[in-house]
């Protein structure tokens, strides 16, 4: 039964042995894919938690141990919840995470946030200090957003950052967004070199960009450190609302003569063998 959060137990004890399995498959070919990709701070918070190859991870070992680091639980939901309810949980600090799993026909994709992409995907992350505070602070900013009328600007922030962010590092571009990271084929597609645009991120530039659940990007928003974030999470977003709800909105493929490019693509069209698979995570 599911509480007035939306909160269900995790009953861990009723997954079965096909599920733990599917959970492996993911985890094991996710996890050749990583090193070289997924950025330093997500590999090293996969290190220090209780997630591994043999079992879909239990919630309240990972709660135990993010409380320790970040004060951050995670908590079972069914799937999607209303807007208001994922903000409120994320302002006070509690991940809901998707209880169940993808069948194993669907590894490549599916339309809700299961175990694997939350888990896998979003709680290395909160790990650490700079996205434990952003991600509260986007649930409280969701929250004003909502009021405003203005979810749909500020879910883009989201989006272009914890779902698909990419971000420099000491040995050339990683990956932090727990879409790709969660993603077999976009994990690829993503760093590759020639395939979509990749933009440095503009707050305003991103509110205005309009995005594809169903396909891999066709651009990629790139920042310089993951402490870049903590700016947003500090910067009053009223202003800049008003100010790009008076502009016109832009289609997720568009360069902009303003935009500084680091690379662009050749479009995702080109890439047959990874469209195929159509592999990406909301
Ligand atoms: C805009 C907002 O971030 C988004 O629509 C919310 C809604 N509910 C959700 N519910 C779950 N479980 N997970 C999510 O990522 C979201 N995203
Ligand atoms: N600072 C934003 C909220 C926010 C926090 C974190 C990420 C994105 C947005 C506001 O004033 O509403
Ligand atoms: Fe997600």
């Amino acid at each position: 039964m599911r509480n007035h959060d939306w909160t269900i137990d995790q009953n861990w004890q009723a997954y079965t042995p096909e599920q733990h399995q599917v959970w492996k498959t993911l985890y094991e070919r996710q996890t050749k894919l990583l090193p070289g990709r997924a950025c330093d701070e997500f590999v090293a918070g996969m290190r220090e938690l209780p997630i591994a190859a043999d079992r879909i991870p239990n919630f309240e070992e990972l709660s135990e141990v993010l409380m320790r680091h970040t004060g951050w639980q995670v908590v079972a939901v069914p799937g999607l919840v209303p807007d208001e309810v994922f903000f409120e949980h994320l302002a006070n600090r509690r991940f809901p995470s998707g209880q169940f799993i993808r069948g194993a026909h669907q590894l490549d994709y599916l339309q809700e946030p299961d175990v694997f992409h939350d888990v896998f995907g979003h709680v290395p992350l909160l790990m650490h200090p700079v996205i434990a505070d952003y991600i509260q602070a986007y649930g409280a900013g969701g929250m004003r957003a909502k009021e405003l009328g203005v979810l749909d600007l500020l879910a883009r922030v989201y989006w272009y950052t914890v779902e698909f962010g990419l971000v420099e590092q000491r040995d050339g571009l990683r990956l932090y967004g727990a879409g790709i990271v969660s993603s077999y084929t976009e994990s690829i597609f993503a760093l590759d070199d020639s395939s979509p645009n990749r933009v440095r991120f503009d707050l305003e530039r991103v509110m205005r960009t309009r995005y594809r659940i169903d396909d891999f990007q066709e651009t990629y928003f790139v920042i310089r450190n993951l402490e870049e974030l903590l700016s947003l999470a500090h910067t009053d977003f009223a202003p800049l609302y008003d100010r790009v709800q008076g502009q016109s909105e832009l289609e997720p493929g568009m360069i902009l003569p303003q935009d500084s490019v680091l690379s662009r693509g050749t479009s995702h069209y080109h890439h047959p063998t990874l469209r195929k698979n159509n592999g990406r995570l909301v």
